[in-house]
């Protein structure tokens, strides 16, 4: 069978990320992003099998703009075999429990799940269509965030408030890096040995967004983000939890709008907001090692949050196989996985300090003292897990 290409798009509000994935390839043919679209600082990043970085400045571009300064890209890298287009959208409702083809059907349905992902949803519809535009002939898969999450039972998803809110307006807890959490669910038994369909994790997917999920046989059970990704752990640049009355006392104390104070729990806070430096780990982590005490705060919070988060889903667990760390911080940072896997020793965890000073840098592997539980660091890859998606669905279209 001839070799078949996917080129993967997840357009997140002010990015553009891609990957040019070959089933013949186990690295991408071609990867990249775009970044601060809609701004005077545009500027498309990529790279290819070489691993060499090249970059174009694309002043003002925005999606579609990057989208068409792909194609070049994309057709010198193999674009010539491209057998179709993945797409990473954000919220699907509870309309789609598993990635699918898109039609004019699964657009409306993704339309009408805007107002739950105001901030994702519309840069996902708007590269779908773009997409569809540029490459009219190609099948699209759309591959949602909160498809895997759609196994949680009621009472794991639900609200304690009234079920009308649920029955009429779709408010419940949705999850979302699903596709995430699926890849490194299924890679941790893989690199255990254990059959996917019997074992159990908690996965903790730590980049910019961060969620914790309860796994049991390859289903989720439970996840730490909700009816949208505000919810949950401290992240980057968002809040996490805080008492729901916190709006109320906002408005009433300082007159704040809506608008402000979802600006402030999404966009200022976290990581940002505690240390009133960066939401970013690594320039956190040097500003500790230099005294900086607000930074030394955001890092033990963000560190405390995600062991209570672990603990809490651990309640879905019938056993424990192991706990897994991914994504930016939780592929890289020793220090996070320290610190958090410090205040779990009543689930049984203990760290091999070398073997995680070791475990960074894209490595996989187990980083647990002898005797204890499974603790392993798993790069994720969700445009490959969406490659995947991709082809599996095609194939099983009729010919
Ligand atoms: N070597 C490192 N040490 C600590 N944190 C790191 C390191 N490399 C990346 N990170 C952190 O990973 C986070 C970004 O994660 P990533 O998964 O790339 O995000 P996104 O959700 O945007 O894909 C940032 O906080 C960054 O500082
Ligand atoms: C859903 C979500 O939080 O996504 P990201 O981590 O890409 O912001
Ligand atoms: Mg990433």
């Amino acid at each position: 069978m001839a070799t078949r290409n996917v080129l993967v798009i997840n357009c997140g509000s002010s990015s553009l990320k891609f990957a040019l994935i070959s089933q013949a390839h186990p690295q991408p043919l071609l990867a990249g992003q775009a970044e601060r679209l809609n701004s005077p600082e545009t500027v498309l990043r990529w790279w290819r099998g070489d691993r060499i970085r090249r970059q174009r400045e694309l002043p003002g571009a925005d999606h579609r703009i990057a989208l068409q300064a792909l194609l070049p890209l994309v057709e010198e890298a193999g674009g010539d075999r491209l057998y179709g287009i993945g797409h990473r959208v954000v919220h699907g409702g509870e309309q789609f429990t598993q990635s699918t083809l898109i039609d004019a059907q699964t657009l409306a349905a993704i339309r009408a799940t805007v107002p739950l992902a105001p901030l994702h949803n519309p840069a996902n519809l708007l590269g779908i269509e773009t997409a569809m535009q540029l490459f009219p002939d190609l099948p699209q898969v759309a591959v949602f965030d909160t498809a895997f999450h759609q196994s949680m039972p009621e009472h794991a998803y639900r609200y304690a408030i009234p079920e009308r809110f649920y029955r009429d307006h779709g408010v419940r807890r949705y999850g979302f890096h699903g596709t995430s959490h699926r890849y490194v669910g299924q890679r941790a038994a893989e690199f255990s040995g254990l059959a996917v369909g019997d074992s159990c994790w908690l996965t903790a997917h730590l980049g910019n967004g961060c969620s914790t999920c309860a796994i049991v046989d390859g289903q989720s059970r439970d996840t730490s983000m909700g009816l949208t990704p505000l919810e949950g752990l401290a992240m980057g640049t968002r809040s996490g939890d805080v008492d729901p009355n916190l709006h109320g006392h906002l408005a009433r104390v300082l007159g704040w709008s809506l608008t402000e104070i979802e600006h402030l729990l999404n966009s200022e806070s976290g990581l940002l907001g505690l240390s009133g430096l960066s939401n970013d780990m690594r320039s956190l982590e040097q500003a500790r090692s230099q005294g900086h005490r607000p930074a030394t705060l955001a890092i033990e919070v963000f560190c405390y949050r995600l062991a209570k988060s672990l603990a809490a889903m651990s309640c879905a667990l019938p056993r424990l196989d192991g706990v897994v760390f991914t994504g930016g911080i939780g592929e890289n940072s020793a220090l996070v996985r320290a610190r958090s896997v410090a205040h779990l020793p009543l689930l049984g965890l203990a760290l091999d300090e070398a073997a995680n000073a070791r475990c960074v840098g894209g490595a996989t592997g187990a980083i647990n003292a002898p005797g204890h539980p499974r603790l392993l660091v798993i790069p994720t890859n969700e445009e490959k897990q969406i490659a995947q998606d991709t082809l599996a669905l095609l194939d099983a279209q009729p010919h």
